[in-house]
């Protein structure tokens, strides 16, 4: 589980006149496991930067961000980039897919910094295209693939390095509204399937409201109704 403690995060802003910008300001949260927690908030409150810090994709500029017993913020960059590799999987609303890889190039890309053997690779990359119905598109450029399947190759690309932890920003922000449930559901079945830990970040009430719990960020402050109990 996730244990974060007076978490802050600045920025020094490009302009210096602008002095520091506080992304997020003295946060303090726990995320049980296999919880599915949905962040909302308007755009600038920092939710990506709280979703950043969860992933280890940068480190809080006071307090401790603790998965599982270990504190990220005092990880080397070596222990941090093992920690993204191995355990924290990331969705992205921009697919951020490699244009010139087929959809299992793709997937098999997360591997590469665990130094998987090419075989084992292969093996998994196609075990987890065919876990998000895309068996029969393994060899297409994404530019092949519709919105969805492209985020459906985006959730094999996370599911393929067996994570704990999902985080999603705005997974569904660039798909029309059928899309939008269709890959929404496709993410909390993996999640419950294989016990994941959720944090989604999202603008959309209505992909909100699938979650056990929905925090709210505004000016880097965050607020989590008490009271939030599941949603079937
Ligand atoms: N690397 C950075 N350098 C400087 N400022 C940053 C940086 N990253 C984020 N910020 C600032 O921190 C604040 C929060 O940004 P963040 O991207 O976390 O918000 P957000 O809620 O995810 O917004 P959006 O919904 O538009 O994606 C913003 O004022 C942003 O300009």
């Amino acid at each position: 589980m996730y244990t974060l403690t007076g978490v802050s995060k600045t920025f020094r802003a490009r302009s210096r006149a602008r002095g520091m910008v506080t992304a997020v300001q003295q946060l303090d949260l726990s995320i049980a496991d296999g919880e599915w927690l949905a962040v909302q908030g308007r755009t600038g409150s920092g939710k990506s930067t709280l979703l950043q810090l969860l992933g280890g994709m940068d480190r809080p500029s006071t307090g401790s961000v603790v998965l599982d017993g270990h504190d990220l913020s005092a990880m080397t960059e070596s222990q941090l980039t093992e920690l993204r590799a191995t355990r924290v999987g990331f969705v992205f609303q921009a697919f951020n897919l490699i244009p010139t890889l087929s959809a299992i190039e793709n997937v098999e890309a997360a591997l590469v910094p665990l130094a998987t053997p090419a075989i084992q690779r292969r093996e998994r990359a196609a075990a987890a295209l065919a876990a998000v119905g895309l068996a029969d598109r393994a060899g297409h450029l994404p530019s092949e693939l519709s919105g969805g399947q492209q985020q459906r190759v985006g959730i094999a690309r996370a599911l393929v390095k067996e994570p704990s932890v999902l985080l999603a920003d705005e997974p569904t922000g660039n798909l029309d509204i059928d899309t939008r449930d269709e890959i929404l559901s496709l993410i909390e079945q993996v999640s419950t399937a294989n016990k994941l830990t959720l944090v989604l970040v999202t603008h959309d009430s209505a992909v909100a409201a699938h979650a056990e719990r929905v925090a709210v960020m505004h000016d880097g402050r965050l607020t989590i109704d008490p009271t939030d109990t599941p949603i079937d």
